[in-house]
Parts: structure tokens; C-alpha cells; sequence
């Protein structure tokens, strides 16, 4: 029988750089919340079999509404003051799976995430515990310090990391039990612990899409709205 696989829904963050007066997840592009277009992409997979959002305290109502008709969706749970904290609520929510489930954890920030780049984290999940998601940079990119270019790494082995970002649930359990035992613990995301905290973990990167985009800040709305009605890859 098949691992049975999970996508978990992060939507626990404020949107403070987005500054609407509201978590950005529940702003409407085409149409509807963003949160629904991230549940949606999922809740339409035939390789995900349930779907959990985590989401901001105090809107967890709003959540339940936007997720209920979603037939996949077997909880909303409230997430934390960080990225990270929301992680480990999801994964305690999840603590009655076994270790070789399969977990993808996705923002709920990137609406557009498509069916191909689900396929690619499930297929890569067959022969690796670590899955991320990546695009190349169109930009230069330079590690500044102190205000002056400290190194120029080549461009060709710089990569913009996306999500679904997916895991054997008990490799990423296993990271965050490390992380948690670490004072000092910061990262921006779920590969991040499993880079930090497993380093003979190989983590394998596949394609993302450039509409995979984060709406982060107001002109990532703006463009959204336009992907919305675009059918581009
Ligand atoms: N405490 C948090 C913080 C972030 N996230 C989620 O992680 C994804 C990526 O985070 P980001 O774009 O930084 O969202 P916010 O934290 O909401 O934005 P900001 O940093 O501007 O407040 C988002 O879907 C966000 O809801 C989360 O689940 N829990
Ligand atoms: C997980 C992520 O989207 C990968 O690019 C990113 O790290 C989230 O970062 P943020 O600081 O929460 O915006």
C-alpha cells in the first residue's frame, strides 16, 4: 500500500509586510482567498490524500470557512508566532501518522502552486527523505556585508527556494526534535532545519515555476491578480 501523504497549509503568519490590516492569506485574488487557492491545488491532487491548515490565531474561524468545502481537509489547527513554531503544530497535529508518511509543507502565501511541481516533490520523495523546490535566479546574486560585496558566488549554483517543500514525516520529525533542543534555533524554512540539524540528509531540489510566486508584498497582489487570469506556466 501506498505511504498515504499529507499537505499541510501554512497560513499562520499576519502579512506584516504585506500591511492589509489582515493575514494576506485571506485577501481575494481572482475571486477568492488566497488560502483557498493554496487548499485548492492540493484538495485537486490525486497523490495527496488529506490536507491540514495551520492558521494565524484569531482567524481561525475564517479559516474553517474558506476550508470547509474542500473534501480533503481534516483540520485547521492554530499555528505560531513563527514559521517554525507553525511547523511543529502541524506536526503535533499529525503525531497518529507514521514515520513513512509522506509531508509536504506549503505557504499558504503561494496560491498558484501548480499540479507539475506537486508531481515532481511526490516523484523525488520516492528516493529521497528531503524534498525542495527551486528556480534559478534571473538576478545576480552577491553575499553583501557591512554594506560592501563580500562574495560573488556563480550564479548557475544559486537557486530561489519555493514550497511545497516534502519530507518522509519521520525525517522532519526527527530534524525538529533536534531543533527544538537548540537554543540558538533559527530558519526560514523546513529544509532549513533538516539542512541544519541532519546534514547527511541529502536534499533534493526540483523545478519549480516562476507563478509559483509568494505574495509578500503589496505588488506581489497586484501581479497575483493578474496570474489569476493568465493561464501562463
Ligand atoms: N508564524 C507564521 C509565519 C508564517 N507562516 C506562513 O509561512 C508562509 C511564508 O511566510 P511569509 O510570507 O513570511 O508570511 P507572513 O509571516 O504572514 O508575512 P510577514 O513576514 O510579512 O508578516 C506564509 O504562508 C505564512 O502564513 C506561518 O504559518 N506561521
Ligand atoms: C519557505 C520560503 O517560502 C522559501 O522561499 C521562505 O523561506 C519563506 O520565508 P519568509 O521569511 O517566511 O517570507
Amino acid at each position: 500500500m501506498a505511504a498515504r501523504t499529507v499537505a499541510v497549509v501554512l497560513a499562520g503568519g499576519i502579512g506584516e509586510r504585506m500591511g492589509a490590516g489582515r493575514p494576506k492569506q485571506l485577501i481575494e485574488v481572482g475571486g477568492r482567498p488566497i488560502l483557498a487557492h493554496a487548499i485548492a491545488a492540493f484538495d485537486a491532487h490525486p497523490g495527496v490524500g488529506e490536507v491540514l491548515v495551520v492558521m494565524a490565531a484569531g482567524h481561525l474561524r475564517e479559516a474553517g470557512v474558506i476550508a470547509a468545502p474542500f473534501r480533503s481537509v481534516t483540520g485547521v489547527v492554530e499555528g505560531g508566532a513563527t514559521r517554525t513554531a507553525s511547523t511543529v503544530a502541524a506536526l503535533r497535529a499529525l503525531e497518529g501518522h507514521a514515520d513513512d508518511a509522506r509531508v509536504l509543507f506549503h505557504d499558504a502565501a503561494r496560491p498558484f502552486v501548480g499540479a507539475a511541481v506537486i508531481d515532481r516533490v511526490l516523484d523525488a520523495l520516492d528516493g529521497h527523505d528531503a524534498v525542495a523546490v527551486g528556480v534559478p535566479s534571473p538576478d545576480t546574486i552577491v553575499v553583501v556585508e557591512d554594506g560592501v560585496v563580500a562574495s560573488m558566488p556563480p550564479r548557475e549554483t544559486m537557486s530561489r527556494f519555493q514550497t511545497p517543500q516534502g519530507f518522509r514525516l519521520g525525517t522532519i520529525r526527527k530534524a525538529y526534535e533536534l531543533a527544538l533542543a537548540d537554543p540558538a534555533l533559527r530558519a526560514t524554512d523546513d529544509c532549513g532545519i533538516v539542512h541544519r540539524y541532519l546534514p547527511d540528509v541529502p536534499i533534493r531540489v526540483v523545478a519549480g515555476s516562476e507563478r509559483n510566486l509568494k505574495v509578500t508584498q503589496p505588488l506581489d497582489a497586484v501581479i497575483a491578480e493578474h496570474l489569476a487570469q493568465e493561464d501562463l506556466p
